[in-house]
């Protein structure tokens, strides 16, 4: 296929390998509690901040849109970095269902914000829905105030490896996104081996993607390091072949505030800091943020809050 032209159809990924590699990097630590500190600040601002629940409505899209604006209290923020910082700091963005949008726009209106709205769109999270109404998903989502849109693609295409459709089918959506940014769901947990997720990474950055993220967060199997890591070596080889930088976003699964510090540090160490910003790094979460934020309590306070209360005998 002459659009195809750029695809290495015989790559060979040594699983054995990266899993050791994989290894290695969850191990990192951070010295002290300083810079400890300093990086849970600066992972707060990568936070696509996500709610995608079937019972989402107006009012917990408002308060995540306000929790998104202010993600880490004033007291802490004064502990941690002294009473005269004027530092501001935001989630990168939030992240809701398609009929979501509007409320998360009135309420970024209404508290003067001008934070991303990131939609998940395209039939989330199977993605198994006729191209047409994946399209029109994404026109409406746009409209409505959507500026990033996380569509998801069909896994049979990559396990059938029908590159050619999936290379269509995610141009057609990068038209529909017009100017808003598109990041593109592998979902890693059902593609089956990495050689998958490493040309299911090429061929949606060659169609277009901004971003390349792990998984919906609905998958059983959602981010995993080793599949992290082949997206980030399938992201420096397209920038290698384009100069076109795409970033990369794991999600679904990443609860602690050790999982944003051991993926940080594989995008600093796999891809550099020229990816360790909000343009190319974004971690889709619902349960992070409130991890972080005890951890930075804990860090400002010098002391951990007690996690086990016991029950006075009767
Ligand atoms: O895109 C974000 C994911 O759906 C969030 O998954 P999570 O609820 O496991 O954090």
């Amino acid at each position: 296929m002459e659009e195809l032209s750029f695809m290495n159809h015989n790559v060979r990924i040594n699983e054995a390998a990266v899993n050791r590699r994989a290894a290695t990097l969850q191990e990192f630590k951070l010295q002290n509690d300083d810079a400890l500190a300093a990086w849970l600040l600066r992972a707060v601002t990568f936070i696509d901040l996500t709610t995608l629940g079937g019972d989402d409505c107006e009012s917990n899209v408002a308060r995540l849109c306000r929790k998104a604006k202010n993600p880490i209290s004033q007291d802490i923020l004064h502990l941690l970095l002294g009473t005269n910082s004027q530092k501001k700091i935001t989630t990168a963005a939030v992240c809701v269902y398609p009929a979501m949008v509007p409320h998360a726009k009135n309420t970024m209106d209404t508290i003067g914000s001008n934070l991303p709205i990131a939609s998940v769109a395209a039939g989330f999270p199977s993605g198994l829905y006729p191209l047409e109404t994946r399209v029109r998903e994404i026109e409406l989502a746009v409209q409505a105030g959507a500026t990033e849109i996380d569509i998801v693609v069909e896994r049979h295409l990559v396990i059938s490896r029908n590159w050619s459709q999936l290379y269509k089918d995610t141009m057609a959506m990068k038209k529909a996104c017009g100017e808003a940014h598109l990041k593109t769901i592998l979902a890693v947990g059902e593609l089956g081996t990495l050689e998958n997720i490493y040309n299911a990474s090429i061929v949606t950055m060659f169609a277009g993607s901004d971003f390349i993220k792990t998984s919906t967060g609905k998958e059983a199997v959602n981010a995993t390091l080793p599949s992290g890591l082949v997206m980030c070596r399938a992201i420096r080889d397209y920038f290698a072949i384009t100069g076109r930088k795409v970033g990369l976003k794991p999600a679904g699964g990443l609860r602690t505030a050790s999982d944003a510090v051991v993926w940080m540090n594989m995008i600093r160490e796999e891809l550099g800091m020229d990816w360790l910003n909000p343009h190319f790094f974004r971690i889709g979460a619902s349960g992070l943020l409130g991890n972080i934020e005890r951890s930075l309590l804990e860090l400002a306070t010098g002391h951990k809050e007690p996690t086990f209360i016991p029950i006075p005998a009767m």
